[in-house]
């Protein structure tokens, strides 16, 4: 029995229906496909225990429409099942419905990777219904790329490559480490992107132009040091642009970066509201934002300083130092 199992069996109903009283009107959106679709009866058991109305979707994109008829139904607070993806998703619908300020959030993991949910402290599906009813609420932030909103990331280059790559067979297999796999195999096909990037911190802009492996953006990921969770509440992105360079001199940079913690030449870390990365000679860049693919010359990217209301859970660090 894992920690998960063991405190839902010691919990009575009732004790699950003693929620928030302001959070009266309560949808569950449930990914039904996601990760490896084990969680399907738990969702519903739990979900219907813990008074919530739920949708399943049933195609991709369908949690966008989903989410934009929970706020006509008037829903203050939303549960979101499923994996990155589905929360992407999820958020794409509440902008479209401009409520992003309008419902409460709460994630309950049930995709391959959870890097939202494992970043606000929220570990499994029973502890989710907890933290989404007895959870701290936090204002985070939330990146725009162009119009389209993302909570983690918006990634450029090399390891937008890989992560869109990732198969869902490598990554039903192997969760994180297919990222990995697929980034060394991405490595040595990749030519490098030809780009200009204009960061704009602390009211001052700064052009930085050249080839470049990679422009990591985060925003509740943070990709220098050690990695982990960023500041989601500073209304900054973490700007991390990887320089070209010989592939040999790859992994020493990354492991003296990540392992070592040191500053290493061919990284460049800087914080930003604001930022503009165009391609130089008119190819399309491909981007991941929040893992999904898209593709634009020239993207904008701004923050919309705590602009969702989250639930999280207890480990969840407002102002995490950097490591
Ligand atoms: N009923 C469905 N049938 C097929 N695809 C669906 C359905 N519902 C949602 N999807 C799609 O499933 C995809 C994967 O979902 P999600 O990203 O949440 O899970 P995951 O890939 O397992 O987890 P993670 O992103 O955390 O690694 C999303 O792109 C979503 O559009």
């Amino acid at each position: 029995m894992n920690q998960d199992e063991e405190k839902e069996a010691t919990d009575a109903p009732e004790d699950k229906r003693r929620g928030r009283q302001e959070a009266n009107k309560r949808c569950l959106i449930l990914n039904p496909t996601s990760g490896t679709a084990d969680h399907i009866d738990k969702v519903r058991r739990l979900g219907t225990d813990w008074g919530y109305h739920i949708k399943e979707t049933e195609r991709e994109g369908h949690a966008v429409a989903l989410t934009r008829e929970a706020v006509t139904d008037g829903v203050d607070l939303l549960a979101v099942a499923g994996g990155d993806g589905t929360l992407h998703e999820v958020i794409q619908g509440l902008v479209d419905a401009d409520a992003l300020d309008e419902v409460t959030l709460g994630v309950l993991p049930a995709g391959t990777k959870n890097i939202f949910a494992t970043n606000i402290g929220v570990t499994g599906i029973q502890q989710g219904f907890e933290v989404l009813e007895y959870g701290d609420r936090r204002r985070i932030d939330v990146g725009f790329a162009g119009d389209e909103p993302f909570v983690m990331s918006c990634i450029a280059g090399l390891l937008a490559n890989a992560s869109v790559a990732t198969s869902g067979e490598l990554k039903e297999r192997f969760g994180s480490l297919a990222f990995v796999i697929t980034g060394v195999q991405e490595v040595l096909t990749f030519d490098g992107l030809n780009i200009e990037i204009t960061v704009v911190s602390n009211g001052e802009e700064t052009t930085w132009t050249g080839e470049a492996l990679c422009a990591l953006v985060g925003n509740v990921r943070r990709f220098v040091k050690q990695g982990g969770q960023a500041n989601m509440e500073d209304g900054l992105f973490d700007v991390v642009i990887v320089k070209q360079m010989p592939t040999s001199d790859l992994l020493i940079e990354a492991v003296a970066h990540r392992l070592l913690g040191h500053d290493t030449e061919h990284v460049s870390h800087v914080q930003a509201r604001q930022l503009e990365i165009d391609e130089l000679h008119g190819e399309p860049i491909e981007f991941s934002l929040d893992g999904e693919p898209s593709s634009h010359e020239r993207l904008v990217l701004h923050v919309c300083s705590n602009a969702l209301t989250v639930c999280v859970g207890s480990e969840y660090d407002p102002e995490p130092v950097e490591k």
